[in-house]
C-alpha cells in the first residue's frame, strides 16, 4: 500500500456482498440486568431472525441501549454491572464460561451514536484497526478495506483519499467509516446504537440505505428514537418500556408493520402515535 494520500487500490471488480453469507440467529432469553442494585431490564426475550433488521423503540431510560451491549457482552464492561438470563447466538449462549468475549465481539459488531472513527488515523487504518485485536490476521488488508468500505456505501467518496485521517471526513461519512470498521472484521451481525441521531437528514438516509443493503449478509439490531426510520429501517420491532421506575421490559414485539398500524398494547399504540415519550 502506498502511502501517496491520493492513492487507489488496484482493484477490481468492486466486490458486493459475500457470496453465500448469512446473518446469524440472536435470541436473549429471561435477560435482566442491573448497575449495582438499580434493576434495569426484567426478563427480556426477543428473538432475532438472520438477515432481518430488529428496532428496539420506546422512551429514554427504558433499557434499550443496556440491553443492546448486552447482546456483545460490552455491557460487563461496566463496573458493577450484572445480569441474569442467556443470549444465544446461532444457539450458544455467548455467556458460557467457556467462550471469551472477545469472539462474542468480533461476530456481534457494534456503531455508536457518536461517530467515533480514530480521527488522526488514516481513512485505510481505521478500517483495518480491528483486525490484530479480533486474530483476523494474515489477510490482503487492500481487498478488506475496499469490501468494507464498499458495503459501507463509502467507497467511491474516498478511495482517492485512503490516506487522510478519518477525522475529515463529514459526520455521516464518519459513521460510515465506523460501519466499514465494524465489517472489516466480518461480523455475523451488527448492533446500532441511535447511529443517526447526530447526522442531518440527508447522511441519515445514506446510513438507512446502507442498512438496506447490508440486511442480506448480517443481521441487524438497532435503537432508534425516530420512529419514521423504525418503519422504514427494520422488520421486527420491540417496544421497551420502563414504568414510574419499574426495570425496562418489552410490551410487545412482532412485525414492524403490525406494531405500527395494528398494535395489541394501548401503550403501543399511544407511543408510536406521539402520544407520550
Ligand atoms: N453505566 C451506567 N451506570 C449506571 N446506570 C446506568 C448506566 N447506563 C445506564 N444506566 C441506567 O440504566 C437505565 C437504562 O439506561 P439505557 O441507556 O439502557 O436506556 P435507553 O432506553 O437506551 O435510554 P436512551 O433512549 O435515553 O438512550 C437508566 O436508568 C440509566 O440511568
Amino acid at each position: 500500500m502506498s502511502t501517496d494520500t491520493t492513492a487507489t487500490l488496484p482493484l477490481a471488480p468492486p466486490p458486493g456482498p459475500r457470496p453465500g453469507r448469512a446473518g446469524s440467529t440472536l435470541e436473549a432469553q429471561a435477560v435482566s440486568a442491573w448497575f449495582g442494585t438499580h434493576k434495569v431490564l426484567e426478563r427480556v426475550g426477543l428473538a432475532m431472525a438472520a438477515n432481518t433488521v430488529t428496532a428496539l423503540i420506546g422512551p429514554s431510560g427504558c433499557g434499550k441501549s443496556t440491553f443492546l451491549r448486552i447482546l456483545n457482552r460490552m455491557h460487563e464492561l461496566v463496573p458493577a454491572a450484572q445480569l441474569a438470563g442467556r443470549v444465544l447466538l446461532d444457539g450458544d449462549d455467548i455467556y458460557d464460561p467457556a467462550r471469551r468475549p472477545i469472539d462474542t465481539r468480533r461476530r456481534v459488531g457494534m456503531v455508536f451514536q457518536k461517530p467515533n472513527p480514530f480521527p488522526t488515523m488514516s481513512i485505510y487504518d481505521n478500517v483495518v484497526s480491528g483486525l490484530k485485536l479480533t486474530g483476523r490476521r494474515g489477510l490482503d488488508k487492500d481487498a478488506v478495506v475496499h469490501s468494507a468500505l464498499t458495503r459501507a456505501g463509502l467507497w467511491h467518496e474516498v478511495r482517492n483519499r485512503l490516506r487522510q485521517p478519518g477525522g475529515a471526513l463529514s459526520g455521516g461519512q464518519q459513521q460510515r467509516l465506523c460501519i466499514a470498521r465494524s465489517l472489516a472484521v466480518d461480523p455475523d451481525v451488527l448492533l446500532m446504537d441511535e447511529p443517526c441521531s447526530a447526522l442531518d437528514p440527508t447522511s441519515t438516509r445514506r446510513i438507512e440505505d446502507t442498512i438496506a443493503e447490508l440486511r442480506d449478509e448480517v443481521t441487524i439490531v438497532i435503537v432508534t428514537h425516530n420512529m419514521q426510520q423504525a418503519q422504514r429501517v427494520s422488520d421486527h420491532c420491540a417496544f421497551f418500556l420502563a414504568a414510574e421506575g419499574t426495570p425496562g421490559h418489552i410490551v410487545e414485539s412482532g412485525p414492524t408493520d403490525e406494531v405500527f398500524t395494528d398494535p395489541r398494547d394501548p401503550r403501543t399504540a399511544d407511543y408510536v402515535a406521539g402520544r407520550f415519550g
